[in-house]
């Protein structure tokens, strides 16, 4: 028989909480037992419009929600200011954590490693949880053995709060591991509008685009002689991020490492 996962969701009124609620409440072997929020302590996920009509109780508080529930695994969907610290709680209460929250250096990563190592406890970051995205990265790191001038271009809706994407570093940082060290385009080129190159990663450029109407999308542009190879993967909608999900929350209960990226999880 398969266990039940208890679940809980920080971030859970936000665009990817949101869906993430509807995800684990139609899970039939999770359980949401706590939703986490600024605004509505002491509710019930039930009375928040929009929500799922299951008796589930909102708290503003993770040490408090930990305290009172029973919870295996943290799925957090905030922002890179808030979304460190609830990894560091859910590791003091023995929880396991699935971070789709994007903006963590590589830093960042390496101490929340050795956090988890320390407690003998999995956790997942991953940057991107749309598989069509773990494809785009992983085809862009296989062309750039062959093609290793490269210019990432992602493009995302005008409310996101960092710049470049978590996909757009990840991919430069999988391209890097298999790309000959190579500084791009002309060395003489001057910058005649600060900006106007994008951002450096390892000599690669990250351009980032921010405009309404956009999910989240990604193209990975490779140049050689006499033609060019592009990458492109869009997510439309955010339920394409759900399956990454709902597979991170199962695989997280058998880990005792913590695992950056879907990529690695999914072989
Ligand atoms: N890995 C992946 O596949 C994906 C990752 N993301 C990432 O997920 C994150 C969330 O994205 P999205 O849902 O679009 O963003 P939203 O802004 O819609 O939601 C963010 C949520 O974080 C909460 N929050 C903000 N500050 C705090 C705080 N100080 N304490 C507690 N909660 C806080 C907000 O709560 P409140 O309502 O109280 O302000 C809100 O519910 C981003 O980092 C984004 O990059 C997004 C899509 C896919
Ligand atoms: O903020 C978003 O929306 C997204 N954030 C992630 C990122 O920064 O890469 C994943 C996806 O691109 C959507």
């Amino acid at each position: 028989m398969t266990q039940t996962i208890k679940v809980a969701i920080t971030g859970a009124a936000g665009k990817m909480g949101q869906e993430a609620v509807r995800m684990v409440t139609s899970t039939p072997h999770f359980q949401l037992v706590a939703a986490i929020d600024r605004e509505n302590d002491g509710k019930l996920l039930s009375e928040i419009e929009g929500m799922p009509s299951v008796d589930v109780k909102m708290y503003n508080d993770l040490h408090r929600a930990f305290t009172e529930q029973d919870v295996d695994v943290l799925i957090d969907l905030t922002n890179p200011l808030v979304g460190r610290k609830h990894m560091e709680i859910a590791f003091e209460h023995g929880v396991r954590p699935v971070v789709g929250t994007t903006g963590f250096n590589e830093k960042d990563v390496e101490e929340l490693s050795r956090i988890a190592e320390e407690k003998n406890l999995g956790a997942i970051i991953a940057p991107n949880f749309a598989i069509g995205a773990i494809l785009m990265m992983k085809f862009s790191q296989m062309a750039a053995r062959y093609l290793p001038d490269v210019e990432i271009i992602e493009m995302h809706h005008d409310k996101k709060m960092d710049a470049p994407s978590g996909t757009a570093v990840k991919t430069a940082q999988m391209i890097s591991e298999v790309r000959e060290p190579k500084q791009q385009g002309n060395p003489e080129e001057k910058e005649e509008l600060q900006g106007a190159k994008g951002a450096e990663f390892d000599g690669m450029r990250i351009h980032s685009v921010r405009l309404p109407g956009l999910v989240a999308h990604q193209e990975v542009l490779f140049g050689g002689i006499g033609q060019t190879l592009t990458i492109r993967h869009d997510s439309i909608d955010r339920t394409s991020f759900m399956p990454g999900i709902r597979l991170a929350v199962e695989t997280v209960m058998k880990l005792d490492l913590l695992v950056y990226g879907l990529e690695n999880i999914i072989e």
